[in-house]
């Protein structure tokens, strides 16, 4: 079954266009890395399906739901979390709050944390009254994963997850990531530039350049020669 569909998506930033009739067609359980070097419009594209960005032409569809004209936050409630990139932690706020905030995204009010979210992510129960800002990098990155987590989504976005993180964690969060996937069934999109952190775990790619799809397929026809062609500097 089709949960995200994006129709000839065309945004940008004031007069700069940045992205050009963007078609992509997402499955509800795909695990997907979107690809492209700096500068091509990946987290733009993020950004427009979260409803962070306006668009200048085309449709999304969300869950059989026409969301174009839908605000960030309705969006977030039907079932989209953003990981942004930089995890956007809220570094004065205990990590127990900043978990909070996931829910409140949701349009719930439970202070309560799901068993689930320490299942995934133990090394968060130790540091709960901790501020946020005094966490790792790659425990920071968790963190945001699991506050996306808090809303319950269908999809989750995230945008280069991996970025400055030590290869142990970075390890970990594949782990988590694909668990996500096969034991709540949710649908994970992943902005990398890591070819091989994608390679091990999505099981569909799209390449973006100069802001448009140039290639896609399963993971294993990402061959050298698109990695060549389109992504190495
Ligand atoms: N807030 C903004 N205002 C104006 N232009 C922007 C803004 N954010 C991004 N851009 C421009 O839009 C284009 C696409 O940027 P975007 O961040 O979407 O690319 P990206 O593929 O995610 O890059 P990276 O891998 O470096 O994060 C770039 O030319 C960038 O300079």
């Amino acid at each position: 079954m089709t949960l995200l569909e994006l129709n000839n998506l065309t945004a940008g930033y004031g007069q700069t266009p940045v992205l050009f009739n963007v078609d992509m067609s997402i499955n509800q359980g795909d695990m997907v890395g979107l690809l492209g070097r700096n500068g091509v419009g990946k987290t733009t594209l993020l950004r427009s399906i979260i409803g962070l960005n306006k668009l200048t032409k085309g449709s999304l569809f969300f869950n059989n739901k026409d969301i174009t004209k839908a605000p960030a936050y309705k969006r977030s409630r039907q079932g989209i979390a953003y990981i942004p990139q930089g995890r956007e932690i809220i570094p004065y706020l205990s990590v127990l709050d900043n978990l909070k905030l996931g829910t409140s995204a949701s349009g719930k009010s439970s202070k309560r944390i799901p068993s689930e979210i320490f299942e995934f992510f133990p090394m968060l129960k130790e540091h709960l009254p901790r501020q946020g800002g005094l966490l790792s990098g790659g425990q920071q990155q968790q963190l945001a994963i699991a506050r996306g987590l808090m809303c319950n989504p269908k999809i989750m976005l995230l945008d280069e997850p991996t970025e400055g993180i030590q290869p142990s964690i970075v390890q970990e969060i594949e782990d988590t990531l694909k668990r996500i996937n096969q034991e709540k069934g949710i649908t994970v999109i992943v902005v990398e530039q890591k070819i091989d952190f994608i390679r091990q775990l999505a099981k569909s790619f799209f390449i973006m350049d100069k802001g448009a799809i140039v290639a896609k397929g399963t993971t294993r026809e990402l061959t050298d020669s698109l990695v060549h062609r389109y992504l190495t500097v």
